[in-house]
This record gives structure tokens, C-alpha cells and sequence, in this order.
């Protein structure tokens, strides 16, 4: 999507009416929403799965997909619920053991879903997704699939991490549901993200400080936007607003704007597609990634690296070109013909990702070699170009997945 949020003088405009305009764009040219909602948010007081909520939200999610949008719910609240039903006195600690409070309570967590979401009219459909599921192309693809055959059959998925498979979610900070549910919405274009939390958007300093403000609007999500979150160790969730500012920064990327909301409000999805000033709203940038190199760019998993001299990190920074062989200095990792691999430049700055089209030990024999050299030495010579221009995207483009590597 793109947004009219100059004025006519070029300038960022920030009046209000200005940010009215923005936000009656951005619902206008919606049709995929992709709603996730935190554990905080889904947990009353007595640490209990808060079923009121869950219902708050079917309601409005059945009324956007009345809209004849595409509706996909990412929620947390697996292990929250879990730790509620076994009463327990706190979230475990070992793998194995969240991984089981988890598989218990997403029960409970689905089945409060199917309730709500039939009492508006919906069937519910569970989804379970690792971003492992999302790195092959082909695993990308038949997850768009399948959501977009939920959307068909007039159901509504609920996506939430598959726990008791994906460590790697439970233990690190950065793998959870924000940047999952960044990754659900890159399946679609014209995806708004909305991510619920207890807090009503991004402050400018911790929420418990008074003097924080409240931000409306970011149009450039930057180390100073970044460096405003300020999270403490929680016993309830593990994203935190860090968590919340990847995810936002990796859904523009992919030209999805995103708003961080307040959960704990009865109506804050219905006010956002009111087109009221709710949360905070992140602004994509003007260049953004679509289809396959939005999978390149930030899903993919990367399987190995070329070492470009400075002629080669030029060409590809600067004039647009391909990867030729002749620019390669070194190679690292095995890799076969159609991964993904990342292109380092001589200060070991990844510049750029892409797409190869010949396997690891050919391109070992061919580095530093010209085209008319390759068929000599390899016996053929498929492609002129190790990548091509179509299949890479520079590093400034894509926000990519820290965890992924
Ligand atoms: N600058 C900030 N603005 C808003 N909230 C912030 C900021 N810095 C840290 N936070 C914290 O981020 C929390 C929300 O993230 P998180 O704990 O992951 O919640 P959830 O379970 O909803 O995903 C808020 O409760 C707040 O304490
Ligand atoms: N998959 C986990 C959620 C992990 C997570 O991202 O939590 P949160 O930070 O509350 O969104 C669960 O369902 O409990």
C-alpha cells in the first residue's frame, strides 16, 4: 500500500486531519487483517483465560470479515491458559514442560474461540505454524493456501506458534507471536497488521512513567523508535514492545501498515476500522518487497554466504545487476541450486539476499572465474549469473528475521 502522508509541500504532515486522511486510506485499502492478540490481553485478573474478551473480539472480527475481508486471528494464550487449567502457581520453566502446559491450554484457547466465533456466525480454524513452516517456498506457499481455503469456507483461522514442536519460539525472546503474525500477514498483500496489547500504542518511555506520550504515528521505525521500548522481564508474555517494533518494522517492510492497540478496549477493532486515531499506526515506507522477494527478503531461511569483492558489492548496491561468478571471493555452507543465501561485502556487511542458481561446491570451482570460463569448468553452463537481479533484495529493503539465521 501506498500512503498520501505529505503535504503539498512534501513535508511529513502530521495535523490531524492529515492523520484522519491516512487512516481512512489504510482501511479503505485493506483486505486482509491479520488481528494478534497477546496473552495480557487475554488473561482477567485471577490469571484465568478471560472468556469475555475472547467473545469482545469474535464479535468484531465476525464484522470485519462481514465486510467481505479476509480475517486471520493470531493468538497467544496457550500457556497462560494451560498454567490457569492445572493450577499452577506460576508459568513452568523447563521446555518440556511448557510445551505441555501449552498443548493443555491451546485446548481450552481454540475451543473459547469456536464457542465465540459460531455465536457470530463463524466456524473457527486452528492453525499451528512454526516459522520453520514459512522458510521452504513451498511450505509458504501451502500455508497461503490452506488460510486462503479457511477463508473460502466463510471460517476464521486462529493461528497461534505450535508449541509443543517449536522450541526455539518458547525459548528465545524474538521468536513469538508479533513476528509470526508479521509473517501471516507478508502470506497476503493489502494486509493490515494489528497487534493488541495492554498498553494503548507506543509511548515515548516506559507506559508506567508519567511524563511518557503516547506516539500516533510512526512513518519511519528507526534505532530512535526502537530504543523507546523498555521491557522488564515478564512472568506473563515474551515479546514485549521490542518484540512489537520488529514485528511492525518487518510488516512494512513487506508494505503492511500496522497498528499497535489497546486490547483491553471493548471496541478497539471496531473504532480502527472506524477509522478513529486507536493505538498507534506504523506507516510503510515507499519501497516495499512483494511476492516471491518478500519470501526471499525476510522468510526464507538462509542457507549460505557469498563473499563479494568490491566491484560485486558495487554492482549489486549501486547499479542494479545481477551476481555474476567473477565477483565472488569465497563461499561458505552447502547449499543446493534455488536457496537462499546471503551476499557479504569485504567489511563482512551482509548487503544483500538472494536466490542461486547453482549449488555450493559449482560455485566454489567458478568464484573469481569470467562467464566464458564456466563451461570449461563446470562441463555446463546453465545460467549467465549466479543470481539474478529479479531474485535479490538488498538488505536495506528487507527487514529480516534475526532469528533465522
Ligand atoms: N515504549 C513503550 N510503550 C508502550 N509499552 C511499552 C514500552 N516499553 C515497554 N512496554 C511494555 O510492553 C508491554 C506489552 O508487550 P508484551 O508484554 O509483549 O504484551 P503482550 O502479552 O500483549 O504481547 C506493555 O505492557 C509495556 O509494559
Ligand atoms: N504461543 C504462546 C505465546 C507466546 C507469545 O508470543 O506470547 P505474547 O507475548 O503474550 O504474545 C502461547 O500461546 O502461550
Amino acid at each position: 500500500m501506498n500512503f498520501a502522508c505529505e503535504n503539498p509541500a512534501g513535508n511529513a504532515d502530521d495535523s490531524g486531519a492529515a492523520q484522519d486522511a491516512i487512516r481512512a486510506q489504510v482501511i479503505d485499502q485493506t483486505k486482509c487483517v491479520v488481528v494478534k492478540v497477546g496473552t495480557r490481553v487475554l488473561t482477567t485478573n485471577e490469571g484465568k483465560l478471560d472468556l469475555a474478551r475472547v467473545d469482545l473480539l469474535a464479535a468484531q472480527l465476525a464484522r470485519i470479515a462481514d465486510s467481505g475481508r479476509h480475517v486471520i486471528m493470531v493468538s497467544s494464550g496457550a500457556v497462560g491458559a494451560g498454567v490457569a487449567k492445572l493450577g499452577l502457581p506460576t508459568r513452568p520453566v523447563g521446555i518440556a514442560r511448557l510445551q505441555a502446559v501449552a498443548a493443555i491450554g491451546q485446548a481450552d484457547l481454540i475451543k473459547a474461540y469456536e464457542k465465540s466465533l459460531l455465536r457470530h456466525g463463524y466456524q473457527a480454524a486452528q492453525v499451528l505454524l512454526t516459522k520453520s513452516d514459512l522458510r521452504r517456498r513451498s511450505g509458504y506457499l501451502h500455508v497461503r493456501n490452506a488460510l486462503n481455503g479457511i477463508h473460502e469456507f466463510g471460517a476464521i483461522a486462529v493461528v497461534n506458534e505450535n508449541d509443543s514442536v517449536a522450541v526455539a519460539e518458547l525459548k528465545t525472546t524474538f521468536g513469538d507471536n508479533d513476528r509470526l503474525a508479521a509473517h501471516v500477514a507478508g502470506l497476503f498483500n493489502d494486509a493490515l497488521l494489528i497487534l493488541l496489547t495492554d498498553v494503548h500504542g507506543l509511548y515515548d518511555g516506559h507506559p508506567d512513567n508519567r511524563d511518557s506520550k503516547k506516539i500516533e504515528v510512526v512513518r519511519d521505525l528507526d534505532g530512535d523508535v526502537m530504543s523507546m521500548a523498555e521491557d522488564k522481564n515478564s512472568a506473563v508474555s515474551k515479546g514485549g514492545m521490542e518484540g512489537k517494533l520488529r514485528a511492525s518494522r518487518l510488516a512494512n517492510s513487506h508494505g503492511h501498515p500496522t497498528i499497535i492497540g489497546p486490547g483491553r478496549q471493548d471496541d478497539v477493532l471496531d473504532r480502527i476500522f472506524a477509522g478513529e486515531r486507536v493505538g498507534t499506526l506504523f506507516i510503510p515506507p515507499k519501497r516495499t518487497l512483494r511476492g516471491r522477494r518478500r519470501w526471499i527478503g525476510s522468510a526464507a531461511v538462509v542457507a549460505g554466504s557469498l563473499y563479494l569483492d568490491d566491484g560485486a558489492s558495487r554492482a549489486i548496491c549501486n547499479q542494479g545487476r545481477s551476481l555474476l561468478a567473477v565477483g565472488i571471493e569465497r563461499v561458505e555452507g552447502t547449499f543446493s541450486h534455488g536457496d537462499v543465501v546471503s551476499l557479504i561485502d569485504r567489511n563482512e556487511q551482509e548487503i544483500a539476499r538472494g536466490l542461486v542458481n547453482y549449488r555450493s561446491h559449482e560455485i566454489s570451482l567458478i568464484a573469481g572465474r569470467s562467464n566464458a570460463e564456466i563451461e570449461s569448468i563446470l562441463g555446463h553452463r546453465p545460467y549467465e549469473n549466479v543470481i539474478h537481479r529479479n531474485n535479490l533484495v538488498l538488505r536495506n529493503l528487507a527487514e529480516t528475521d534475526v532469528t533465522e539465521h
